[in-house]
């Protein structure tokens, strides 16, 4: 699946919920237009969420069909498509964020957040914690923004492959595993817990996986916050299907899928209530959320921005249906490099090193289009 917007649109901020005097709240409504959403890990004035307008639409699915906002602008816009020169060898350009380049944590900085997590667990203060960093890489000679999305396409057809340019919030590429909220036409609403990360061996099938008991509890935190979700909203009528393993990339997780039929429960705004109660999820955060979240702000050390925020189409290609990712697996194009971000679930089992060569291991998932 893709999502891709580029060029030069001003990003359109559309305030549809408000979470204090001036804060946007994530929130899905079928009345209003089409847009790309993308929605950082915390929202604040450095990383706002972006409503991008699809003035130009188009659906892998129904690859004759161009849809434009202005519609008189269809007819110009094939002509120019079917004369355009093939791609040529120069690169792209893309936004820049204007924010300054993240801390990079070294692998002892990393151990030292990890063992802090790993005591603030001890202690109670939280039940799992998803602790993170940055790493930055160089971009090899003529690296192209678009060529690259399309070889992420390739590589992960499985994933939610998205490229994103926007003034103010930078370039970000990235080639997520994890639903955060979709609702598909038929009205069926679907989210997931995923958790739990090992390499896919050469020659292993993926149900071959044995998950430890870390993995296991760590996900199962993640699937017991979606029901307790569930609970809060007083639905009953979800289907829960798993855990099981699924492949991202070199990368097996644990997932469970839930599902629930919009048209047979009396939830018209579920995806709304879900969308505010999961974001961030257990799975990018931790639990209790908001004792995880005051813990990551406080000892984390870097801005997050957009990573394990979400991002993805809501009411395209028609009003009602909405496609949002957690945003993981993702990096931000800055000039000269990148900056790549991952994160690992803590719980009261982890062993600093053993996070740190998860956090490489995920790292290599969307690094592997710079090499
Ligand atoms: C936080 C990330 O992954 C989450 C999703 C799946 C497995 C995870 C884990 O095993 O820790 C994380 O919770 C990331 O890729 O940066």
């Amino acid at each position: 699946m893709a999502a891709a917007r580029r060029g030069a649109a001003p990003a359109v901020p559309e305030l549809f919920g408000r979470g204090g005097p001036d804060r946007p709240t994530p929130s899905l409504d079928a009345r209003r237009p089409g847009r790309l959403r993308l929605f950082p890990f915390r929202d604040s004035d450095h990383n706002p969420a972006l409503f991008l307008p699809a003035d130009v639409f188009w659906d892998a699915e129904h690859p004759d069909q161009l849809h434009c906002s202005d519609a008189a602008q269809v007819a110009p816009l094939l002509a120019f498509l079917a004369q355009a020169p093939t791609p040529t060898d120069t690169p792209l350009p893309w936004h820049l964020s204007p924010q300054p380049l993240p801390h990079t944590a070294t692998q002892p900085e990393y151990a030292a957040l990890v063992e802090t997590g790993v005591e603030a667990i001890r202690q109670g203060q939280v039940l799992k914690v998803v602790s993170s960093r940055a790493a930055r890489r160089p971009l090899p000679a003529g690296f192209d923004a678009l060529r690259a999305f399309e070889s992420l396409c390739q590589r992960y057809p499985q994933a939610f492959v998205s490229l994103v340019s926007a003034p103010g919030a930078g370039t970000w590429l990235g080639a997520s595993p994890e639903v955060l909220v979709t609702i598909d036409a038929d009205g069926i609403f679907r989210t997931m817990a995923l958790a739990g990360t090992q390499p896919l061996a050469p020659g292993m099938l993926p149900q071959q996986a044995i998950w430890r008991q870390k993995e296991i509890e760590e996900q199962a935190l993640v699937s017991r916050y979606i029901v307790s979700c569930f609970k809060q909203l007083r639905l009953r009528e979800y289907e829960e299907t798993g855990p099981r393993t699924a492949v991202a990339g070199q990368l097996l997780h644990l997932r469970t899928d839930f599902a629930v039929n919009l048209r047979a429960v009396p939830f018209p705004t579920l995806g709304t209530d879900m969308l505010r109660l999961l974001h961030p999820t257990s799975a990018v955060g931790g639990m209790p959320r908001q004792a995880a979240l005051n813990f990551l702000h406080q000892h984390e050390g870097y801005d997050r921005a957009y990573y394990s925020g979400f991002l993805g189409p809501v009411n395209l290609p028609q009003p009602g249906v909405a496609r949002l990712f957690v945003n993981l697996r993702c990096l931000q194009l800055r000039s000269t490099e990148a900056v790549l971000y991952a994160g690992t679930g803590l719980t009261i089992d982890s062993d600093p090193e053993r996070e740190w060569s998860e956090t490489e291991m995920k790292l290599s998932t969307i690094g592997a289009i710079l090499r």
